[in-house]
Protein backbone atom coordinates (compact mmCIF):
# COMPACT_ATOMS: atom_id res chain seq x y z
CA UNK A 1 0.00 0.00 0.00
CA UNK A 2 1.19 3.25 -0.50
CA UNK A 3 3.01 4.82 2.42
CA UNK A 4 0.91 7.74 3.02
CA UNK A 5 -2.47 5.94 2.50
CA UNK A 6 -1.09 3.18 5.79
CA UNK A 7 -2.80 3.38 9.27
CA UNK A 8 1.01 3.74 10.29
CA UNK A 9 1.60 7.07 8.23
CA UNK A 10 -1.54 8.68 10.19
CA UNK A 11 -0.39 7.60 13.14
CA UNK A 12 3.16 8.83 12.42
CA UNK A 13 1.39 12.10 11.82
CA UNK A 14 -0.09 12.90 14.62
CA UNK A 15 2.50 11.36 16.92
CA UNK A 16 4.60 14.41 15.04
CA UNK A 17 2.25 17.00 16.11
CA UNK A 18 2.92 15.34 19.62
CA UNK A 19 6.23 15.85 19.12
CA UNK A 20 6.91 19.34 18.54
CA UNK A 21 8.08 19.97 22.03
CA UNK A 22 10.35 16.80 21.78
CA UNK A 23 13.48 18.07 23.41
CA UNK A 24 17.13 15.64 23.41
CA UNK A 25 17.93 17.14 26.80
CA UNK A 26 14.62 16.33 28.34
CA UNK A 27 14.74 12.63 26.50
CA UNK A 28 18.10 11.83 28.16
CA UNK A 29 16.76 12.91 31.66
CA UNK A 30 13.77 11.32 31.53
CA UNK A 31 15.25 7.88 29.96
CA UNK A 32 18.58 6.56 31.16
CA UNK A 33 18.22 3.51 29.14
CA UNK A 34 18.27 5.74 25.87
CA UNK A 35 21.50 5.61 25.10
CA UNK A 36 21.45 2.19 24.56
CA UNK A 37 17.96 1.18 23.74
CA UNK A 38 18.58 3.66 20.50
CA UNK A 39 22.19 1.85 19.59
CA UNK A 40 22.78 -0.79 17.35
CA UNK A 41 25.50 -2.90 16.85
CA UNK A 42 25.83 -4.15 12.83
CA UNK A 43 28.78 -6.12 11.22
CA UNK A 44 31.92 -3.82 11.90
CA UNK A 45 29.87 -0.90 12.29
CA UNK A 46 28.18 0.12 16.08
CA UNK A 47 25.87 2.86 15.73
CA UNK A 48 24.29 5.46 18.18
CA UNK A 49 21.01 6.65 17.15
CA UNK A 50 19.89 8.00 20.76
CA UNK A 51 20.54 11.58 19.47
CA UNK A 52 18.32 11.83 16.92
CA UNK A 53 14.95 13.01 17.14
CA UNK A 54 12.61 9.87 17.82
CA UNK A 55 12.03 8.15 21.01
CA UNK A 56 10.84 4.28 21.29
CA UNK A 57 6.80 5.27 20.21
CA UNK A 58 8.52 6.95 16.88
CA UNK A 59 10.83 3.42 16.35
CA UNK A 60 7.48 1.33 17.25
CA UNK A 61 5.41 3.37 14.69
CA UNK A 62 7.79 3.36 11.95
CA UNK A 63 8.24 -0.67 12.03
CA UNK A 64 4.49 -0.50 11.80
CA UNK A 65 4.85 1.83 8.77
CA UNK A 66 7.66 -0.66 7.35
CA UNK A 67 5.14 -4.05 7.93
CA UNK A 68 2.26 -1.99 6.37
CA UNK A 69 4.63 -1.18 3.39
CA UNK A 70 5.87 -4.55 2.96
CA UNK A 71 8.94 -3.71 3.16
CA UNK A 72 10.28 -7.04 4.04
CA UNK A 73 8.78 -8.60 1.53
CA UNK A 74 10.46 -6.02 -1.46
CA UNK A 75 13.32 -6.79 0.32
CA UNK A 76 12.81 -10.46 0.07
CA UNK A 77 12.41 -10.36 -3.64
CA UNK A 78 15.66 -8.23 -4.19
CA UNK A 79 17.36 -11.34 -2.75
CA UNK A 80 15.53 -13.51 -4.91
CA UNK A 81 16.47 -11.71 -7.73
CA UNK A 82 13.29 -10.63 -9.03
CA UNK A 83 12.72 -7.94 -11.41
CA UNK A 84 12.46 -5.02 -8.72
CA UNK A 85 14.07 -2.33 -11.33
CA UNK A 86 10.51 -2.64 -13.44
CA UNK A 87 11.15 0.67 -15.28
CA UNK A 88 14.02 -1.43 -16.88
CA UNK A 89 13.09 -4.65 -16.23
CA UNK A 90 15.71 -5.69 -14.32
CA UNK A 91 16.56 -7.76 -11.33
CA UNK A 92 18.45 -5.60 -8.94
CA UNK A 93 21.65 -7.85 -7.67
CA UNK A 94 24.59 -5.93 -6.04
CA UNK A 95 24.34 -7.73 -3.53
CA UNK A 96 25.79 -11.31 -5.53
CA UNK A 97 28.35 -9.81 -6.28
CA UNK A 98 29.41 -10.37 -2.33
CA UNK A 99 27.99 -13.33 -2.21
CA UNK A 100 30.41 -16.51 -1.10
CA UNK A 101 30.92 -18.96 -4.24
CA UNK A 102 28.92 -22.09 -4.39
CA UNK A 103 26.41 -20.44 -1.54
CA UNK A 104 23.26 -20.26 -3.65
CA UNK A 105 21.28 -23.33 -4.98
CA UNK A 106 17.92 -22.86 -7.25
CA UNK A 107 17.66 -19.86 -9.57
CA UNK A 108 20.44 -17.60 -8.51
CA UNK A 109 23.09 -20.57 -8.52
CA UNK A 110 24.39 -19.88 -12.43
CA UNK A 111 24.48 -16.30 -12.02
CA UNK A 112 26.47 -16.80 -8.64
CA UNK A 113 28.76 -18.95 -10.78
CA UNK A 114 29.15 -16.58 -13.56
CA UNK A 115 30.08 -13.89 -10.71
CA UNK A 116 33.19 -15.82 -9.32
CA UNK A 117 33.93 -17.38 -13.18
CA UNK A 118 34.38 -12.94 -13.60
CA UNK A 119 35.93 -12.29 -10.20
CA UNK A 120 38.77 -14.80 -10.26
CA UNK A 121 40.28 -13.53 -13.66
CA UNK A 122 39.60 -10.08 -12.54
CA UNK A 123 41.76 -10.61 -9.24
CA UNK A 124 44.57 -12.38 -11.24
CA UNK A 125 44.70 -9.34 -13.20
CA UNK A 126 44.93 -7.21 -10.53
CA UNK A 127 47.38 -9.15 -8.86
CA UNK A 128 49.42 -9.46 -12.52
CA UNK A 129 49.20 -5.87 -12.48
CA UNK A 130 50.53 -5.33 -8.72
CA UNK A 131 53.61 -7.49 -9.63
CA UNK A 132 54.35 -5.74 -12.82
CA UNK A 133 57.01 -3.19 -11.70
CA UNK A 134 56.92 -1.26 -15.21
CA UNK A 135 53.04 -0.21 -14.61
CA UNK A 136 53.58 2.39 -12.03
CA UNK A 137 50.32 4.78 -13.26
CA UNK A 138 46.89 3.33 -13.13
CA UNK A 139 44.40 5.69 -14.78
CA UNK A 140 40.40 5.26 -14.19
CA UNK A 141 38.32 6.74 -16.80
CA UNK A 142 34.59 7.01 -15.85
CA UNK A 143 32.26 8.91 -14.37
CA UNK A 144 29.26 8.46 -11.63
CA UNK A 145 29.15 4.69 -10.36
CA UNK A 146 32.17 4.21 -12.45
CA UNK A 147 34.35 6.84 -10.72
CA UNK A 148 33.27 7.69 -7.29
CA UNK A 149 32.87 4.61 -5.92
CA UNK A 150 36.27 3.12 -6.75
CA UNK A 151 37.69 6.61 -6.12
CA UNK A 152 36.46 6.67 -2.35
CA UNK A 153 37.74 3.16 -1.75
CA UNK A 154 40.85 3.30 -2.88
CA UNK A 155 41.55 6.97 -1.00
CA UNK A 156 39.86 5.09 2.14
CA UNK A 157 42.35 2.33 1.70
CA UNK A 158 45.20 4.43 1.49
CA UNK A 159 47.06 2.40 4.02
CA UNK A 160 46.69 -1.09 2.38
CA UNK A 161 47.41 0.68 -1.50
CA UNK A 162 50.80 -1.28 -3.15
CA UNK A 163 53.41 0.92 -2.70
CA UNK A 164 55.35 2.32 -6.07
CA UNK A 165 52.01 3.15 -8.01
CA UNK A 166 49.91 5.54 -8.43
CA UNK A 167 46.38 5.59 -8.91
CA UNK A 168 44.57 8.07 -10.54
CA UNK A 169 40.52 9.52 -11.73
CA UNK A 170 39.56 10.88 -14.72
CA UNK A 171 35.80 11.75 -14.74
CA UNK A 172 35.14 14.98 -16.22
CA UNK A 173 34.33 15.58 -19.54
CA UNK A 174 36.33 19.06 -18.72
CA UNK A 175 39.98 17.97 -20.65
CA UNK A 176 41.77 20.11 -17.83
CA UNK A 177 41.18 17.12 -15.77
CA UNK A 178 42.58 14.27 -18.25
CA UNK A 179 45.73 16.97 -19.49
CA UNK A 180 46.20 17.39 -16.17
CA UNK A 181 46.55 13.91 -15.23
CA UNK A 182 48.49 13.19 -18.66
CA UNK A 183 50.78 15.43 -18.07
CA UNK A 184 52.70 13.61 -15.17
CA UNK A 185 52.95 10.27 -16.93
CA UNK A 186 55.09 7.84 -19.73
CA UNK A 187 52.86 5.59 -21.73
CA UNK A 188 54.96 2.48 -20.84
CA UNK A 189 54.18 2.84 -17.53
CA UNK A 190 50.32 3.45 -17.68
CA UNK A 191 48.06 0.97 -17.25
CA UNK A 192 44.44 2.97 -18.38
CA UNK A 193 40.68 1.25 -17.32
CA UNK A 194 37.68 2.27 -18.87
CA UNK A 195 35.54 2.08 -16.76
CA UNK A 196 31.83 2.23 -18.22
CA UNK A 197 28.72 -0.04 -17.63
CA UNK A 198 27.22 1.13 -20.62
CA UNK A 199 30.13 2.16 -22.64
CA UNK A 200 28.49 4.92 -24.22
CA UNK A 201 28.54 7.65 -21.99
CA UNK A 202 30.15 10.95 -23.59
CA UNK A 203 32.17 11.71 -21.05
CA UNK A 204 33.73 8.49 -20.46
CA UNK A 205 34.09 7.95 -24.44
CA UNK A 206 35.49 11.02 -25.33
CA UNK A 207 38.06 10.81 -22.28
CA UNK A 208 39.25 7.24 -23.30
CA UNK A 209 39.82 8.41 -27.23
CA UNK A 210 41.98 11.16 -26.03
CA UNK A 211 44.23 8.51 -24.01
CA UNK A 212 44.17 6.44 -26.78
CA UNK A 213 45.41 9.14 -29.07
CA UNK A 214 47.86 10.38 -26.45
CA UNK A 215 49.30 6.49 -25.87
CA UNK A 216 49.92 6.10 -29.64
CA UNK A 217 51.07 9.86 -29.84
CA UNK A 218 53.72 8.97 -27.23
CA UNK A 219 54.76 5.84 -29.07
CA UNK A 220 52.51 3.22 -27.40
CA UNK A 221 51.99 0.70 -29.60
CA UNK A 222 50.35 -2.75 -27.48
CA UNK A 223 46.65 -1.21 -26.66
CA UNK A 224 46.27 -4.87 -24.96
CA UNK A 225 48.24 -4.45 -22.43
CA UNK A 226 47.69 -0.69 -21.46
CA UNK A 227 44.09 -0.11 -21.68
CA UNK A 228 41.69 -2.51 -20.16
CA UNK A 229 37.45 -2.10 -20.06
CA UNK A 230 35.46 -2.60 -17.38
CA UNK A 231 32.04 -2.67 -18.97
CA UNK A 232 28.82 -5.04 -19.61
CA UNK A 233 29.15 -3.90 -23.05
CA UNK A 234 32.54 -5.67 -24.38
CA UNK A 235 31.21 -5.20 -27.88
CA UNK A 236 32.03 -1.58 -27.82
CA UNK A 237 34.93 -1.39 -26.19
CA UNK A 238 36.36 -3.91 -29.02
CA UNK A 239 34.68 -1.60 -31.28
CA UNK A 240 37.39 1.15 -29.53
CA UNK A 241 40.20 -1.40 -30.14
CA UNK A 242 40.09 -2.38 -26.78
CA UNK A 243 40.63 -6.28 -25.88
CA UNK A 244 41.02 -7.01 -22.84
CA UNK A 245 37.67 -6.67 -20.92
CA UNK A 246 36.56 -7.52 -17.38
CA UNK A 247 32.66 -7.82 -17.85
CA UNK A 248 29.38 -7.45 -14.86
CA UNK A 249 25.68 -7.84 -15.82
CA UNK A 250 22.79 -5.66 -16.33
CA UNK A 251 21.48 -6.06 -12.61
CA UNK A 252 24.27 -4.30 -11.09
CA UNK A 253 23.27 -0.68 -10.61
CA UNK A 254 25.84 1.92 -12.29
CA UNK A 255 26.07 3.35 -8.19
CA UNK A 256 26.39 0.09 -6.80
CA UNK A 257 29.02 -1.80 -9.09
CA UNK A 258 32.15 -0.88 -6.96
CA UNK A 259 31.95 -4.52 -6.17
CA UNK A 260 32.26 -5.77 -9.63
CA UNK A 261 34.64 -5.49 -12.41
CA UNK A 262 34.19 -1.51 -11.73
CA UNK A 263 36.17 -2.15 -8.57
CA UNK A 264 39.88 -3.48 -10.86
CA UNK A 265 41.19 -0.33 -9.24
CA UNK A 266 40.47 -0.77 -5.95
CA UNK A 267 41.64 -4.60 -6.40
CA UNK A 268 45.27 -3.42 -7.78
CA UNK A 269 45.35 -1.03 -5.57
CA UNK A 270 45.25 -3.23 -2.15
CA UNK A 271 45.19 -6.51 -3.46
CA UNK A 272 42.83 -9.71 -4.24
CA UNK A 273 42.78 -10.72 -0.68
CA UNK A 274 41.95 -6.94 0.43
CA UNK A 275 39.22 -6.82 -2.64
CA UNK A 276 37.66 -10.36 -1.03
CA UNK A 277 38.04 -8.62 2.67
CA UNK A 278 35.96 -5.63 1.31
CA UNK A 279 33.26 -8.11 -0.79
CA UNK A 280 33.20 -10.17 2.56
CA UNK A 281 32.45 -7.08 4.85
CA UNK A 282 29.73 -5.95 2.18
CA UNK A 283 28.59 -9.23 2.95
CA UNK A 284 28.25 -9.32 6.69
CA UNK A 285 26.36 -6.29 6.37
CA UNK A 286 24.04 -8.40 3.76
CA UNK A 287 23.25 -11.00 5.91
CA UNK A 288 22.20 -8.53 9.16
CA UNK A 289 20.11 -6.93 6.47
CA UNK A 290 18.47 -10.04 5.55
CA UNK A 291 18.15 -11.98 8.79
CA UNK A 292 18.03 -9.19 11.42
CA UNK A 293 14.59 -8.72 12.81
CA UNK A 294 13.42 -5.25 11.71
CA UNK A 295 13.89 -3.83 15.09
CA UNK A 296 17.48 -4.88 15.14
CA UNK A 297 18.37 -4.18 11.94
CA UNK A 298 20.82 -1.24 11.09
CA UNK A 299 19.94 -0.47 7.42
CA UNK A 300 15.83 -0.21 8.71
CA UNK A 301 16.52 1.31 11.33
CA UNK A 302 18.42 3.90 9.41
CA UNK A 303 15.63 4.23 6.79
CA UNK A 304 13.01 4.74 8.74
CA UNK A 305 14.72 7.66 10.22
CA UNK A 306 15.31 9.42 7.03
CA UNK A 307 11.45 8.62 6.49
CA UNK A 308 10.82 10.29 9.50
CA UNK A 309 12.88 13.30 9.15
CA UNK A 310 11.68 13.96 6.05
CA UNK A 311 8.13 13.21 5.76
CA UNK A 312 7.34 13.91 9.32
CA UNK A 313 9.81 16.50 10.70
CA UNK A 314 10.57 18.06 7.10
CA UNK A 315 14.31 17.98 7.80
CA UNK A 316 15.25 17.98 3.86
CA UNK A 317 18.95 17.37 3.98
CA UNK A 318 21.41 15.17 5.90
CA UNK A 319 25.01 16.25 6.44
CA UNK A 320 27.59 13.48 6.22
CA UNK A 321 30.99 13.87 8.40
CA UNK A 322 33.49 12.13 8.33
CA UNK A 323 36.10 11.86 10.79
CA UNK A 324 38.97 10.45 9.17
CA UNK A 325 40.47 12.10 6.38
CA UNK A 326 41.01 8.67 4.03
CA UNK A 327 36.71 8.92 3.80
CA UNK A 328 36.93 12.29 2.62
CA UNK A 329 35.36 11.12 -1.03
CA UNK A 330 32.57 8.87 0.97
CA UNK A 331 29.97 12.09 1.11
CA UNK A 332 30.29 12.47 -2.59
CA UNK A 333 30.03 8.72 -3.01
CA UNK A 334 27.10 8.89 -1.00
CA UNK A 335 25.40 11.78 -2.73
CA UNK A 336 25.25 9.79 -6.40
CA UNK A 337 23.91 6.80 -4.17
CA UNK A 338 21.10 8.30 -2.29
CA UNK A 339 20.39 11.18 -4.51
CA UNK A 340 19.96 9.32 -7.95
CA UNK A 341 18.89 6.18 -6.54
CA UNK A 342 15.83 8.00 -4.30
CA UNK A 343 15.44 11.51 -6.29
CA UNK A 344 12.26 9.99 -7.39
CA UNK A 345 8.94 12.33 -7.61
CA UNK A 346 6.66 9.64 -8.87
CA UNK A 347 6.20 5.94 -7.62
CA UNK A 348 6.48 2.74 -9.23
CA UNK A 349 3.64 3.13 -11.47
CA UNK A 350 4.73 6.40 -12.91
CA UNK A 351 1.71 8.47 -10.52
CA UNK A 352 3.04 11.80 -9.53
CA UNK A 353 3.72 11.35 -5.30
CA UNK A 354 2.17 14.02 -2.62
CA UNK A 355 4.92 13.29 -0.15
CA UNK A 356 8.80 14.42 -0.38
CA UNK A 357 11.45 11.75 -1.16
CA UNK A 358 15.05 12.14 -0.83
CA UNK A 359 16.94 14.56 1.03
CA UNK A 360 19.80 16.90 -0.28
CA UNK A 361 22.80 15.39 0.96
CA UNK A 362 25.99 16.88 1.69
CA UNK A 363 29.39 17.20 3.55
CA UNK A 364 33.18 17.63 4.43
CA UNK A 365 35.63 15.58 6.69
CA UNK A 366 35.25 16.51 10.38
CA UNK A 367 37.22 18.68 11.87
CA UNK A 368 37.12 20.70 8.49
CA UNK A 369 33.38 21.30 8.06
CA UNK A 370 33.41 22.40 11.64
CA UNK A 371 35.78 25.60 10.84
CA UNK A 372 33.07 26.12 7.64
CA UNK A 373 29.54 25.36 8.28
CA UNK A 374 29.33 23.98 11.38
CA UNK A 375 28.29 27.43 12.31
CA UNK A 376 24.92 27.21 10.50
CA UNK A 377 24.27 23.57 12.03
CA UNK A 378 24.89 25.05 15.07
CA UNK A 379 22.97 28.11 15.31
CA UNK A 380 21.41 28.19 11.90
CA UNK A 381 17.41 28.44 11.38
CA UNK A 382 16.85 25.04 10.19
CA UNK A 383 17.55 21.88 11.15
CA UNK A 384 20.12 19.21 9.72
CA UNK A 385 20.49 16.31 11.13
CA UNK A 386 24.15 15.31 11.20
CA UNK A 387 26.16 11.85 10.17
CA UNK A 388 29.05 11.41 11.76
CA UNK A 389 31.58 8.72 10.74
CA UNK A 390 34.48 7.91 13.33
CA UNK A 391 37.34 5.17 13.68
CA UNK A 392 38.48 4.18 16.69
CA UNK A 393 41.89 2.78 16.18
CA UNK A 394 44.29 4.97 13.60
CA UNK A 395 47.00 3.38 11.77
CA UNK A 396 49.35 6.06 12.39
CA UNK A 397 51.24 6.47 15.54
CA UNK A 398 50.43 10.36 16.53
CA UNK A 399 48.01 9.45 19.08
CA UNK A 400 47.80 12.92 20.32
CA UNK A 401 46.30 13.95 16.95
CA UNK A 402 43.86 11.21 16.97
CA UNK A 403 42.69 11.71 20.81
CA UNK A 404 41.85 15.32 19.29
CA UNK A 405 40.32 14.26 16.33
CA UNK A 406 37.92 12.18 18.41
CA UNK A 407 37.53 14.01 21.15
CA UNK A 408 36.19 17.08 18.70
CA UNK A 409 33.69 14.15 16.90
CA UNK A 410 31.85 13.52 20.06
CA UNK A 411 32.20 17.14 21.41
CA UNK A 412 30.27 18.03 18.49
CA UNK A 413 27.80 15.55 18.89
CA UNK A 414 27.83 16.79 22.20
CA UNK A 415 27.51 20.94 21.17
CA UNK A 416 24.59 19.76 18.90
CA UNK A 417 22.65 18.08 21.56
CA UNK A 418 23.45 19.90 24.55
CA UNK A 419 23.46 23.83 22.82
CA UNK A 420 24.34 26.71 25.90
CA UNK A 421 22.19 29.19 27.27
CA UNK A 422 22.74 32.86 26.82
CA UNK A 423 20.95 35.82 27.33
CA UNK A 424 22.90 38.31 24.87
CA UNK A 425 21.86 35.78 21.48
CA UNK A 426 24.88 35.68 19.29
CA UNK A 427 26.57 33.10 21.81
CA UNK A 428 23.56 31.36 22.41
CA UNK A 429 23.20 27.57 20.95
CA UNK A 430 19.66 26.27 21.23
CA UNK A 431 20.87 23.02 21.58
CA UNK A 432 18.06 19.94 20.43
CA UNK A 433 19.58 19.32 17.12
CA UNK A 434 19.77 15.55 15.95
CA UNK A 435 22.81 13.45 15.01
CA UNK A 436 23.33 9.77 14.53
CA UNK A 437 26.95 8.09 14.71
CA UNK A 438 28.69 5.77 13.11
CA UNK A 439 31.63 4.00 14.61
CA UNK A 440 33.93 1.75 12.81
CA UNK A 441 36.37 -0.18 14.97
CA UNK A 442 39.36 0.45 12.54
CA UNK A 443 39.04 1.44 8.41
CA UNK A 444 39.92 -1.94 6.44
CA UNK A 445 38.94 -3.26 3.26
CA UNK A 446 36.31 -5.61 5.37
CA UNK A 447 35.01 -2.35 7.27
CA UNK A 448 34.56 -0.06 4.80
CA UNK A 449 32.75 -3.08 2.51
CA UNK A 450 30.20 -3.03 5.75
CA UNK A 451 29.78 0.89 5.74
CA UNK A 452 29.22 0.90 1.75
CA UNK A 453 26.66 -1.59 2.26
CA UNK A 454 24.96 -0.17 4.96
CA UNK A 455 24.70 3.07 3.48
CA UNK A 456 23.20 0.55 0.32
CA UNK A 457 20.36 -1.06 2.30
CA UNK A 458 19.11 2.39 4.42
CA UNK A 459 18.90 3.57 0.70
CA UNK A 460 17.00 0.49 -0.21
CA UNK A 461 14.74 1.11 2.98
CA UNK A 462 13.55 4.41 2.79
CA UNK A 463 12.85 4.27 -1.57
CA UNK A 464 10.73 0.81 -0.51
CA UNK A 465 8.43 3.10 1.67
CA UNK A 466 7.67 5.83 -0.61
CA UNK A 467 7.35 3.21 -3.03
CA UNK A 468 10.06 4.35 -5.75
CA UNK A 469 11.84 2.79 -7.91
CA UNK A 470 15.45 3.25 -6.42
CA UNK A 471 17.11 1.94 -9.50
CA UNK A 472 16.38 3.83 -12.46
CA UNK A 473 17.81 7.32 -13.01
CA UNK A 474 15.84 8.35 -15.79
CA UNK A 475 16.85 12.36 -14.77
CA UNK A 476 19.79 12.39 -16.18
CA UNK A 477 18.83 11.55 -19.56
CA UNK A 478 17.05 15.30 -20.54
CA UNK A 479 20.47 16.89 -19.83
CA UNK A 480 22.12 14.37 -21.95
CA UNK A 481 19.90 14.59 -25.08
CA UNK A 482 19.93 18.49 -24.95
CA UNK A 483 23.79 18.51 -24.22
CA UNK A 484 23.88 17.01 -28.03
CA UNK A 485 21.82 19.55 -29.50
CA UNK A 486 23.66 22.67 -27.74
CA UNK A 487 26.71 20.84 -28.91
CA UNK A 488 26.02 20.93 -32.26
CA UNK A 489 25.18 24.62 -32.25
CA UNK A 490 28.20 25.57 -29.85
CA UNK A 491 29.60 24.67 -33.44
CA UNK A 492 27.51 25.82 -35.58
CA UNK A 493 26.65 28.97 -34.35
CA UNK A 494 23.11 28.12 -34.79
CA UNK A 495 20.85 29.76 -32.10
CA UNK A 496 17.29 29.68 -33.92
CA UNK A 497 14.52 28.54 -31.83
CA UNK A 498 16.09 28.52 -28.77
CA UNK A 499 14.94 30.03 -25.82
CA UNK A 500 16.59 33.70 -25.07
CA UNK A 501 18.65 33.06 -22.82
CA UNK A 502 19.74 29.98 -24.09
CA UNK A 503 20.34 31.84 -26.89
CA UNK A 504 22.35 34.30 -25.72
CA UNK A 505 24.53 32.37 -23.39
CA UNK A 506 25.51 30.54 -26.39
CA UNK A 507 26.41 33.76 -28.41
CA UNK A 508 28.94 34.51 -25.05
CA UNK A 509 30.85 31.60 -25.27
CA UNK A 510 31.24 30.79 -28.82
O1 LIG B 1 29.11 3.48 -16.30
P1 LIG B 1 28.43 4.34 -17.31
O2 LIG B 1 27.51 3.56 -18.19
O3 LIG B 1 29.45 5.10 -18.11
O4 LIG B 1 27.53 5.38 -16.54
C1 LIG B 1 28.09 6.29 -15.66
C2 LIG B 1 27.06 6.96 -14.80
O5 LIG B 1 26.11 7.63 -15.61
C3 LIG B 1 24.80 7.47 -15.07
O6 LIG B 1 24.11 6.60 -15.87
C4 LIG B 1 24.08 8.77 -14.97
O7 LIG B 1 24.26 9.55 -16.10
C5 LIG B 1 25.05 6.88 -13.69
O8 LIG B 1 23.96 6.20 -13.21
C6 LIG B 1 26.24 6.04 -13.95
O9 LIG B 1 26.87 5.66 -12.76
Amino acid sequence: MRCDLTPAWKNLQQHAQGFAGFDLRTAFAADPQRADALSQTAPHVFADLSKNHIDAATEALLMELARQTGLASHRDAMFRGEPINTTEGRAVMHWLLRQPEGSLSGDLAEPLKQVHDTLKPMLAFAEQVRADAQITDVVNIGIGGSDLGPQMAVLALQDFVIPGKRFHFVSNVDGHELAAVLRGLKAENTLFLIASKTFTTIETMTNARSALAWFRGQGGVDVSRHFAALTTNVAAAAEMGITTTFGFWDWVGGRYSMWSAIGLPVAIAIGAQGFRDLLAGAHAMDQHFQTAPLEANLPVRLGLLDVWYRNFLNYTSRSIAPYHSALRRVPAYLQQLEMESNGKRVDRNGHALPYGTSPVLWGEPGTNGQHAYFQMLHQGTDVVPLEFIAVKKPTHSLKDHHELLLANVIAQAQALMLGKADEGGHKHFPGNRPSTFLLLDELTPASLGALIALQEHRVFVSGSVWGINSFDQWGVELGKVLAKDIHARIVSGDVTGLDASTAALLNKVR
